[in-house]
């Protein structure tokens, strides 16, 4: 990957933004770069104006390792990327966005899990198989952000989830990826198929 992420996090961010997935400040984008530390979004920027400033780097275990402002502060959510970066060790993106779609989902489903439609999208979130009964992970939206992680990262390493990409309750998605562009594709089709979760359930369709 290349040394310096930044252009393919702002980019993204100007797309979601535009889609209305990265509304204000919400949401949080960060890729790695070779040493296995994180350019991540710096806390409270506005999503659809980023620059290169708006970032800062931390390691793997949180430290904050680059600012090119020294009022920048990680964003609040890095645990979370920390968590995916240590459970998946292939993963060079980790992007998580607000939409109202990721939102409603979580509240037609009480238990840990998502179950997802057996749509022709899931291929690209690397489900081949005909009729897949496949899952997307759910957890608390704790208000205490390192215990999501904590959470996060305890389930994963009890149990490798079916797609990559994870829903916090009445939050937003977080999809992980072997590089920006990739992660850039599982946000949009996660995103579709929520739409498609949503769109199903106002007409009846049961899956
Ligand atoms: C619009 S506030 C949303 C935040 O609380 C949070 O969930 C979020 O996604 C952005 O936080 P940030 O610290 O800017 O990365
Ligand atoms: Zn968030």
């Amino acid at each position: 990957m290349n040394t310096d992420p930044r252009e393919s996090l702002m980019e993204a961010s100007r797309q979601f933004y535009q889609l209305g997935w990265m509304a204000g400040t919400a949401g949080n984008l960060s890729a790695r770069v070779e040493d296995g530390s994180f350019w991540i979004t710096a806390s409270g920027k506005q999503k659809g104006k980023l620059v290169a400033d708006d970032f800062v780097r931390v390691s793997l275990t949180g430290e904050l390792l680059e600012t090119p402002n020294p009022e920048n502060k990680p964003s609040a959510e890095t645990s979370i990327h920390q968590a995916i970066y240590s459970c998946f060790a292939e993963a060079r993106a980790c992007y998580h966005v607000h939409s109202v779609e990721a939102k409603l989902v979580t509240n037609f489903v009480e238990g840990e899990k998502l179950p997802l439609p057996p749509i022709e999208m899931l291929k690209g979130l690397g489900v081949w198989e005909e009729n897949p009964q496949v899952f997307m992970p759910v957890f608390h939206n704790h208000l205490q952000v390192p215990k999501i992680a904590q959470e996060i990262s305890d389930r994963f390493h009890r149990e490798t989830p079916q797609v990559p990409a994870l829903l916090i309750r009445n939050h937003g998605v977080t999809v992980w990826a072997n590089s920006a562009a990739e992660a850039e594709n599982h946000v949009e089709l996660a995103e579709y198929i929520f739409r498609y979760i949503v769109a199903a359930r106002q007409v009846g369709i049961k899956f």
